[in-house]
């Protein structure tokens, strides 16, 4: 068998992944047709630069606006309910087996949804989506750091009316560049006071002192990125100290310029240096990913094994925010799955796929 074939049908998780970013053109024609909304074609070929990233993305900024183009069709609980649940069929595709799909819901209320609505709808259609593919799907809420403290307390607190019920965190996205965490000390609190896990997009378009008070001030319990952890020795030896996971996702690093190219992304060192390295998709659509790309591009571009693959594969599982005794079942699952396909626990996969006759 082939590596990408492999790579494909390894179960997988994903744990930083945006529903904005999620949006395929041909569902973007649907809802536009459904909210009787115009579109400025109606060719998925036409769409795709509209809604994708082009090659020569210069910066994060950039990037984020691409997520202007979709929003305005998502505004209503049967857009959300709709968008989340195909986030669980593409994840499907690629045989994910959970997945933490994260969005800010201050960003579809335009037509009135309440706070508590969007969060609803968002885990309505994961939870269709958990019955149709069998994919455990849990909600993160983000806080937008480009919106204020009030507005992103509101945030907070909507979160804590859903956790246990298909929400299992807080995040912050958006201008690292304009917007400091330290900011936001006051949302986060909050979100300690209420025992709401915490992840925090940091050290993407700064440098590592938003990772350092991500984590220390704001009690991240994992950082969204963190790629550029390396410019700092002191918080690289902390957050493998305390063995905080970072959400890499290589393709988006690359996009918006977090890393200069693929011959300074630093995944293999950190993983070499016992960082916990997990490896997600941010924005499907927005960055023409999945899951096994990223996978593959690690394989071809680092000389990742399969079994370190298999470690961060599992890493994922680690770092998930489900309960503990979800998360020892789905480690369970992980295990068997690997077992099953031959992949789990070898120290040498390359010579076996060597041997192998069908390989
Ligand atoms: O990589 C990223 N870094 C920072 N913010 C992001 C990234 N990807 C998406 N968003 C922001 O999160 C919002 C809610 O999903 C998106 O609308 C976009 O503004
Ligand atoms: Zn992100």
């Amino acid at each position: 068998m082939d590596m990408s074939r492999l790579l494909k049908i390894l179960p997988k998780v994903d744990l930083h992944v945006h529903l904005d970013g999620c949006i395929k053109p041909d569902t973007l024609i649907k809802l536009a047709n459904d909210q009787g909304k115009s579109l400025p074609s109606y060719d998925t070929e036409e769409l795709i630069p509209l809604v994708q990233v082009v090659e020569d993305c210069p910066n994060l900024t950039e990037y984020l606006s691409k997520f202007d183009f979709v929003l305005p069709f998502l505004q209503t609980g049967e857009a959300l309910e709709q968008t989340a649940y195909e986030a669980v069929e593409q994840a499907h595709e690629h045989n994910i087996k959970y997945i933490e799909v994260r969005f800010a819901p201050l960003l579809h209320r335009e037509n009135g949804l309440t706070t508590d609505d969007t969060i609803h709808h968002v885990i309505e259609g994961l939870k269709r989506g958990e019955a149709s593919f069998g994919i455990k799907s849990r909600v993160i809420a983000i806080c937008m750091r480009n919106h204020t403290v009030e507005e992103n307390l509101q945030v907070i607190e909507a979160a804590s009316h859903f956790i246990g019920h298909g929400l299992v965190a807080v995040d912050l996205a958006g201008d690292e560049t304009s917007f400091p965490a330290a900011l936001f000390r006051e949302v986060f609190e909050l979100a300690q006071n209420l025992n709401i896990p915490i992840t925090i997009h940091a050290g993407e378009a700064a440098g590592p002192s938003n990772i350092e008070e991500a984590a220390i001030r704001l009690g991240a319990q994992r950082i969204g990125h963190g790629v550029r952890l390396n410019e700092d020795k002191n918080i690289f030896n902390l957050i493998r100290d305390q063995q905080i996971p970072l959400e890499l996702c290589p393709t988006s690093n690359i996009q918006t310029k977090a890393v200069s190219g693929w011959d300074a992304y630093p995944i293999k060192d950190y993983y070499d240096q016992g960082i916990i390295c997990t490896v997600n998709t941010d924005n499907p659509g927005v960055s023409g990913t999945n899951i096994t790309k990223e996978y593959q591009l690690l394989t071809e571009k680092f000389g990742f094994t399969l079994h370190e693959i298999t470690v961060l594969i599992l890493n994922g599982v680690e770092a998930s925010f489900l309960p503990a005794d979800e998360k020892a079942a789905l480690k369970r699952d992980f295990e068997e799955i690997l077992t099953t396909l031959g992949v789990y626990d070898l120290t040498d996969f390359s010579k076996k796929l060597q041997d192998d006759p069908n390989g």
